[in-house]
């Protein structure tokens, strides 16, 4: 961890070069400079000005897995469940071999794609509907793979609610198999909140996903109703680290105030080389075939360190 940097300049400023998980090889940054100043108004602004956004599949669970085993997406977690009608999974298939390649077309607008979204998550709620289902499938099935999140992924929550941080995990996927795999990965405290796509029932058969949809396009802070109480919880909090595998994960903290300071955290691993530009254009700080949350975590150190010094500093000067 990066608990050992030095703050040997004026002012006791901290310096990229001064912290270890910085400066490991496969941690790239196209901007050190800016990735330095949010670091140091993150550590000046402590805690309570935090907030963090995360993507699910592949930023929460690894990209790769030491046994070389794949890890579902948490929509692959429903379609693996065995009492699925027998045409859903090659009906689904058909959706996603029609749609998905709209979804990553380099060329379309996004304003054109965002009606094939909708168009997309319509059709695979029709056919999510109308037979029995029971929520104990998805947990068997996601209780295999509860093991397959990030390295140090226990502890990152475990920091994150120590110092009382708000942390949405956003995801476009099924909100059932991502509340399932965190549960029994015991990382679901009650600073974590979950916008995703839930199961929807009437008269005890599936009937879709709840509102409001969350699709590839609107998945970011806009979609948050300004009248929940998580919305009240992190209008002020204006210091944000955002975390995802897509580059359109990116964009999760849009709808946050103009004056926030957002480190943007992407996990890359798929064709690295032909992705590299991209991600380094996207995100503040690009960790290539990284499988923990030791990044993450480092700054959360760091501002935990200057929030303990700051508490001794009141505690002294009070007595
Ligand atoms: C409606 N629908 C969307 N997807 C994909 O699920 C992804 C969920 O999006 P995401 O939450 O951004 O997760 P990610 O980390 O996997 O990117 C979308 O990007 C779509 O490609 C889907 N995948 C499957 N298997 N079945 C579906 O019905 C379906
Ligand atoms: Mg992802």
């Amino acid at each position: 961890m990066g608990c050992d940097e030095k703050r040997e300049n004026a002012g006791g400023r901290l310096r990229v070069q001064d912290i270890p998980a910085l400066t490991q090889d496969h941690c790239r940054m196209r901007d050190p400079a800016k990735v330095e100043r949010i670091i140091n108004e993150f550590v000046f602004g402590g805690p309570e000005r935090m907030q963090i956004v995360s993507d699910f599949d592949y930023t929460i669970t690894k990209q790769r897995t030491e046994d070389g085993g794949a890890v579902p997406s948490s929509f692959g977690i429903f379609n693996a469940c065995q009492s699925l009608p027998e045409n859903f999974k090659a009906e689904t298939d058909k959706l996603y071999h029609k749609y998905r390649p709209i979804e990553i077309d380099p060329h379309m607008p996004i304003a054109e794609k965002v009606q094939y979204m909708i168009e997309w998550w319509t059709k695979s709620g029709e056919l999510t509907s109308g037979f029995a289902f029971d929520q104990s499938e998805i947990d068997q099935i996601a209780s295999k793979y509860k093991h397959a999140l990030r390295d140090r992924t226990h502890e990152f929550f475990a920091d994150l609610q120590r110092l009382d941080i708000p942390t949405l995990v956003f995801s476009a996927g099924l909100g059932n198999s991502v509340v399932s795999v965190l549960r029994q990965a015991n990382v679901l405290h009650p600073n974590v909140k979950v916008v995703s796509n839930f199961l929807q029932f009437r008269d005890g058969l599936l009937d879709g996903f709840q509102q409001p949809m969350i699709h590839t396009f609107n998945k970011n802070e806009t979609v948050l109703n300004e009248t929940s109480e998580y919305y009240d919880l992190v209008h002020t909090r204006d210091h944000i680290i955002v975390m995802g595998d897509s580059i359109g994960d990116a964009d999760m903290a849009s709808g946050v105030p103009a004056s926030s300071h957002i480190m943007k955290i992407g996990f890359l691993f798929d064709h690295v080389e032909a992705n590299m530009e991209k991600y380094m254009d996207t995100f503040d700080i690009v960790l290539v075939d990284d499988q923990t949350m030791d990044v993450p975590r480092t700054l959360l150190a760091l501002i935990e360190k200057q929030h303990k010094l700051s508490l001794e500093a009141v505690k002294q000067s009070s007595l």
